[in-house]
């Protein structure tokens, strides 16, 4: 392994971004308990931002705490010790999160920090992992980090680690919290969660003919959620994206994006995102690969 790349002055943010799942189907159940899905990650432009700077004590410091997770239990502090450990690597880092997204949102923020920390470490540590291989680290993690890794939007299968890129139309998405956190092991544990829908062909994908599998139970449970998505329906088609508890509306036009955030009732929480295929995290490697080329 060669040294670690030193960096200097001012922050240098990495993007963290969120995800939707554009719907949700559950096709089945393995032996494990963990449930075999279909779903279309739709990358966003809109995100947390984590900067790193490498050291040579061995340490992982996070340097603010993120409220109601502990600094050993915070997936950006478990993704470092585990590419540490994976790699044999001698650094430490000090790391800085600029938290933007809501936790137990559905729009995968914890899920995305982990991710930008393994790649960005693997580029300060120059540990020379392919993408591939960090991604089969990642899912240790959790079934949402190696999609973050591969940083496209993709159609996923399995647990969301079987991934095929596809390129879909521009939208802008609003994407609003109701303030409620919910849990996606709990989600998953309901009796009566559907858990058969026929796997789909992806050349079928509309959004229309498709669901979230989850958006029923949870809208039973967390009336919220059922009249959030109940207001977002006047403004566009909408969705709640993964186990919730955000829902989203889709539009064409950014501008009337814009003005139903501006109408969004005080109790919620929302933004405006563009959807990428590629995202902001992959473009950031790219630029950091090329000046370190040049
Ligand atoms: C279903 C999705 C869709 O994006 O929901 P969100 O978390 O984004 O809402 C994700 O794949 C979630 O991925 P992630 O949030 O990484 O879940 P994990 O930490 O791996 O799993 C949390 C718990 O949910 C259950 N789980 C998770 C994923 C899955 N395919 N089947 C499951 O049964 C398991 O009980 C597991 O212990
Ligand atoms: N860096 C992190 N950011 C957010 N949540 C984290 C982080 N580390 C651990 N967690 C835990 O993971 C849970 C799921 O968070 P998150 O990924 O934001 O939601 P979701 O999986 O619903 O999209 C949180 O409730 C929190 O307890």
């Amino acid at each position: 392994m060669d040294t670690l790349i030193q960096t200097h002055g001012a922050p240098d943010w990495w993007p963290s971004p969120a995800k939707l799942n554009l719907f949700l189907h559950i096709t089945g159940r393995n032996e494990d308990g963990y449930h075999q899905l279909q779903t279309l990650f739709q990358m966003l432009d809109y995100g947390d931002q984590l900067a790193f700077t490498p050291t040579d004590t061995g340490e992982i410091v996070l340097l603010n705490a993120m409220p109601g997770v502990k600094n050993e239990d915070n997936l950006i502090y478990r993704a470092a010790q585990l590419l540490k450990a994976y790699c044999n690597v001698p650094y430490g880092c000090d790391i800085l999160i600029d938290k933007q997204l809501p936790m137990g949102g559905g729009i995968g923020g914890g899920s995305s920090n982990a991710a930008t920390t393994l790649v960005a470490l693997n580029h300060y540590w120059q540990c020379g992992l392919t993408v591939q291989e960090l991604a089969t680290i990642a899912l240790k993690l959790g079934a949402d980090v190696p999609i973050f890794v591969h940083g496209k939007t993709a159609f996923a299968a399995g647990v969301g680690e079987k991934i095929t890129p596809v390129t879909l139309d521009k939208r802008t998405y609003l994407v609003v919290f109701p303030g409620i956190h919910i849990s996606t092991a709990e989600v998953f544990g309901k009796p009566d969660l559907p858990r058969n829908s026929p796997p789909i062909d992806w050349q079928d994908y509309t959004f229309e003919s498709t669901r979230n599998d989850c958006e029923k139970i949870v809208c039973k449970s967390a009336p919220e959620v059922a009249n959030l998505l109940r207001w977002l329906l006047h403004y566009a088609p909408s969705r709640m994206t993964g186990t919730g508890a955000c829902v989203f509306a889709s539009f064409c036009d950014p501008e009337q994006a814009k003005a139903a955030l501006h109408a969004l009732p005080e109790k919620w929480t929302g933004f405006v995102a563009n959807g990428m295929h590629t995202s902001p995290l992959i473009l950031k490697l790219e630029q950091v690969s090329k000046a370190q080329t040049t």
